[in-house]
């Protein structure tokens, strides 16, 4: 159906350095460069993000020593005993392209530390709640807790830009990002088998659920992301420090698509082992996504039914995940 072949074309570049301390104008301008990219190819790259090197070294060794624990001890913390699906997931557990064979990939999910108390908890929202950890490696929760408070405060600057590019105050999005539903997926991908399955792949070719994906990744490339406008997958290869950072189906949704939610997939032709590690912000749960006014075009209508992020998010996991 479609061609399987990559081009050369390279995904924009994106460097946030001096953010804290721009003026309204050079924010303006990020802003300008992100609503391009998000049109375009609803795909960046970010960099002088301020996250640094050596945290994301430290949270790709927690990663690795945590896949090459033995079976048995990661299926002591498998994500089905989980009410807030935290924890393991092993290999072939999701298909996220439909009519493929499950994904060749296994990963740990891990969200914000809330106690029992914690009113979304306590209300029983979609995905939170407590995580599992592996009694073999107590440095991975305050590596991984401290990693998901940054990445947050990140993704909230980005969602003002975001907000900033579209015309809007910058405080647009203020409210979805209150107390939002963020997740860490640590993620290992076998290499890619030589006689594979027909269709099978690392990550069956899918979009995002979510507002926003800050996507890091190991020295090994893997990613493709479809290109609308060559027809085509292009390879966004890793770039040492940076984010590969894409829209989700919620900024699609309230931009009516003028902002895509890009399909994306991996093959791990790397020969090795493929590690990576994506950051899902997902914003508040009862915030409520629908076209923004702004966004609709003259005679146009909007292309989707408002929803709420967690009626969203939910679909989507039973769409990817089956009785599993
Ligand atoms: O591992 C990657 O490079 C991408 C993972 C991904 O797309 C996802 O988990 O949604
Ligand atoms: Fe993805």
């Amino acid at each position: 159906m479609k061609p399987q072949n990559t081009t050369s074309t390279t995904l924009p570049i994106i460097d946030l350095s001096g953010y804290q301390q721009a003026s309204k104008t050079q924010k303006q301008e990020l802003a300008m460069a992100i609503g391009e990219a998000c049109r375009e190819f609803g795909f960046f790259y970010i960099t002088g993000h301020g996250i640094e090197e050596s945290l994301q070294t430290q949270l790709f060794s927690e990663s690795a020593k945590m896949f090459k624990l033995p079976l048995e001890s990661k299926l002591k913390v498998h994500k089905k005993l989980s009410k807030a699906n935290r924890g393991y997931e092993p290999l072939k557990n999701q298909t996220l392209e439909a009519g493929a064979p499950p994904d060749l990939k296994e990963g740990f999910y891990i969200g914000f530390e809330h106690n029992a108390e914690h009113p979304m908890v306590k209300a029983n929202k979609f995905n939170f709640g407590q995580n599992q950890w592996p009694v073999e490696l107590p440095d991975l929760k305050p590596l991984a807790i401290h990693y998901l408070n940054t990445m947050t405060t990140l993704c909230e600057e980005l969602m003002s830009l975001v907000a900033l590019s579209l015309n809007l105050s910058e405080a647009y999005f203020n409210d979805f990002c209150h107390d939002p539903l963020a997740t860490l997926r640590l993620l290992h991908y076998p290499p890619q088998p030589i006689n594979p399955q027909e269709n099978e792949k690392g990550c069956g070719a899918h979009t995002d659920f979510g507002g926003l994906t800050l996507l890091l990744q190991d020295e090994n490339s893997g990613l493709q992301v479809w290109s609308n406008k060559t027809n085509n997958w292009i390879d966004a290869p890793p770039i040492k420090g940076s984010y590969v950072v894409n829209i989700g189906d919620m900024i699609a949704r309230w931009t009516n698509d003028q902002y895509r939610s890009t399909l994306h997939r991996v093959i791990n032709k790397s020969g090795g082992e493929r590690y990576s590690i994506p950051f899902f912000f997902s914003g508040h749960l009862d915030h409520e996504v629908k076209c923004i006014p702004t966004c609709l075009l003259e005679h146009e209508q909007p292309k989707y039914p408002p929803t709420t992020v967690e009626k969203h998010m939910i679909e989507m996991y039973q769409k990817t995940y089956g009785d599993k």
